[in-house]
């Protein structure tokens, strides 16, 4: 089939390698002169034979609907937009909407796979009718793993994206698990070879997964971590996944905690652990550490 893909990065540069690979003919538009097809939004339009399909692979918020804004304008009645990106599923909603008064369909698709995806696959998660999802299906088809890896998650728009964003949350929570196991083993004098342990347990055991691979890989690169800082970001489906668990009365433990986790590595210092060591410090006389001076800093 012939696609638009807008949004040339990591994720989009390397969809476009796959779709080629497969056959597809692809025309890509990105703000990056060295990566991109054509000069713009519009010249990408005008290279694709109606009906369109354009998929959208750039980041989620005002990127993406300023790029679906731009196209409702462009394309028109038959034509299909598809966003890829890691979009929050009440997003979808609103830019189904506003194509659909153009009489431009619109498929939202949950993305997996990372930088290792061009080799493996991606794995899909898409919302949409069944007529717009089936319009992109050999791309489809093109980008998921060999075995599997893709599904119609529901008709309703942002049920893909939905799916993706649980999916995030469980991959917080499981990073977060053998973050802490690693930690344990580490700081404990008792096992000699943590990395060796890790490597393990990715045979037979009930915890073998893909992170767990790659937390190995990790560890091959740099034992003990040493090279990096404890702090992680995160893009926003965490958030939206301990939100949509709140708006509903999911009970969501695990997932919350490993979010909050994350919040907590940004810290260079805790506000809530002075506010506990100063009321210690008032109702037993706890000892408590001292801060850096007032109005210096720590070194
Ligand atoms: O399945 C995937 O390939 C990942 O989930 C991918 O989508 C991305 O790496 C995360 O969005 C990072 O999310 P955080 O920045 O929130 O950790």
């Amino acid at each position: 089939m012939e696609l638009g893909l807008v949004g040339l990065g990591k994720m989009g540069g390397n969809m476009r390698t796959r779709l080629r690979e497969a056959g597809h003919t692809v025309v890509g538009f990105d703000f990056n002169p060295d990566v991109t097809d054509v000069p713009t939004l519009e010249a990408l339009v005008e290279a694709l034979p109606a009906p369109r399909v354009v998929w959208v692979m750039v980041p989620a918020g005002d990127p993406t609907r300023k790029t679906v804004e731009a196209l409702a304008d462009l394309l028109g009645e038959g034509d299909l937009v598809v966003d890829g990106g890691n979009s929050k599923y009440t997003d979808d909603q609103a830019h189904a909407e506003l194509l659909a008064e153009r009489g431009i369909g619109f498929v939202d698709c949950g993305v997996s796979g990372g930088v290792w995806g061009l080799q493996n696959g991606y794995a899909l998660m898409c919302g949409g009718s069944p007529d717009d999802v089936a319009k992109v299906q050999p791309a489809f088809d093109a980008l998921k793993p060999a075995d599997g890896g893709f599904v119609h998650a529901g008709s309703k728009p942002g049920a893909g994206h939905f799916a993706k964003m649980v999916h995030n949350g469980i991959e917080y929570a499981m990073m977060q698990a053998y973050a802490e196991g690693w930690e344990l083993l580490e700081a404990v004098d008792l096992v000699e070879d943590v990395p060796a342990v890790f490597d393990s347990w990715r045979t037979g055991t009930v915890i073998r997964s893909w992170l767990l691979d790659l937390l190995v890989n990790a560890l091959e690169e740099d034992t003990h971590l040493e090279k990096l800082r404890g702090y992680a970001d995160d893009s926003g489906e965490g958030r939206w996944t301990v939100e949509a668990a709140i708006e509903h009365a999911v009970p969501m433990h695990v997932i919350a905690s490993s979010l909050f986790a994350r919040f907590t590595s940004r810290q260079e210092d805790s506000p809530a652990m002075k506010a506990i060591a100063a009321m210690r410090n008032q109702f037993g006389g706890h000892a408590v550490h001292a801060g850096p001076p007032a109005g210096g800093d720590a070194g």
